[in-house]
């Protein structure tokens, strides 16, 4: 069942040349958890604070729970839409404990405060810990704090605004998953900001991209890795490589060589192959279709990237298994199991 739903959200700032909000349109499920990604300006955060009722859209509706919250002048104030929030720096009171800090947003609910946050601390794995300050946690912790908070209130929506940016990389992975169990558990919907491909792609049931205020794909993490509508979202979520080819009855001709493909032959002119270095494989064995020589292998312990170079000196990388070795081996061959065709001209 869908729980929010944007019908043709437009919103420009005063005096800003372009809406930082374009004709933005999607639904979001129950219980879902949907990433918003996009390059910094792409008018990720704009979104968030319309849903939260910081910003009031220009035209469009927005609906929560089954009711207009967002039409035209008409909006639900923020305070009474049932939102929670949990900001970048997790905005926590310094001088509160944090069971104080998490009781603070339930003054006014029903039930008693103290049980509930302690409830939801418990939850969110801080039952040691009700009364320390902020500055006695890790990072990793007051944002599990932020989070209590915010989830205490039992809001409709949880809305997170770059909830991973403030941790270093090692944190990073523990957090990204502990937030995301704890979310699954309480079976709230959520929504949060990120600029990192990995947060979304890892956390997210469903990510929307966002470029120049338009909303460009919102799909599950694998189709938008897999299949991009358009070079744009294909490029965001990583490195491509690019081989221009020329197309032939039987395939495509190539510096590499030649690839057997019967696509090739509904092209009349040039084609750009792009593809990821996972979509290709490195392979001994003499008689495949494509070969480069060597010209720098970068180990990273899960796996090595190989740079090919044909004998143009353009370049592609491929990704292969960390076992393998290339010690004196000057040219490999390799094979594309999987690539997008572009109109390169
Ligand atoms: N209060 C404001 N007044 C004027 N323009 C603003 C305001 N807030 C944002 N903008 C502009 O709106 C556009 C979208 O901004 P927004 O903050 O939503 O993008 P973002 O994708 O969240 O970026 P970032 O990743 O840098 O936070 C940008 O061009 C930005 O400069």
């Amino acid at each position: 069942m869908k729980i929010l739903s944007l019908q043709n959200v437009h919103k420009k700032y005063q005096d800003a040349k372009d809406f930082a909000v374009n004709d933005v349109s999607f639904d979001v499920e129950e219980g879902e958890i949907l990433a918003l990604v996009g390059e910094s300006g792409s008018g990720k955060t704009t979104v968030l604070r319309l849903i939260a009722g910081l910003e009031h859209p220009d035209s469009g509706t927005i609906s929560l729970s089954g009711h207009i919250i967002v039409s035209g002048k008409q909006s639900v104030p923020a305070n009474e839409r049932q939102v929670g929030m949990v900001f970048q720096d997790y905005a926590l009171f310094p001088h509160l404990t944090i069971l104080e800090n998490v009781k603070f947003g339930l003054k006014k609910s029903a039930g008693n405060p103290t049980k509930i946050a302690e409830d939801t601390l418990n939850l969110v794995g801080l039952s040691e810990d009700y009364q320390k300050y902020p500055h006695q946690l890790s990072g990793g912790q007051q944002q599990r704090v932020a989070l209590a908070r915010a989830i205490a209130p039992n809001p409709k929506i949880l809305l997170m605004d770059e909830p991973f940016s403030n941790l270093d990389a090692m944190l990073k992975d523990q957090v990204r998953e502990e937030i995301r169990q704890i979310i699954k558990k309480t079976g709230i919907t959520a929504i949060f900001v990120t600029h990192d491909t990995k947060d979304a792609l890892s956390t997210a049931d469903r990510v929307a991209i966002l470029h120049k205020g338009y909303l460009q794909q919102i799909d599950i993490p694998k189709h938008l890795y897999e299949s991009p509508v358009n070079p744009y979202v294909a490029n965001f979520f990583g490195k491509r490589n690019e081989i221009i080819a020329t197309p032939l009855e039987e395939g495509w001709h190539t510096t590499f060589g030649f690839i057997a493909d019967t696509e090739a032959k509904k092209y009349k002119n040039k084609v750009k192959l792009m593809f990821r270095p996972e979509h290709g494989e490195v392979v001994k064995r003499d008689g495949q279709q494509l070969t480069g020589r060597i010209v720098k292998i970068s180990y990273f312990g899960s796996h090595q990237m190989v740079k090919l170079a044909d004998d143009e000196g353009k370049r592609v990388t491929i990704r292969t298994n960390p076992g393998r070795s290339f010690d004196g081996v000057e040219r490999s061959f390799f094979y594309l199991w999987k690539y997008d065709i572009e109109e390169a001209f």
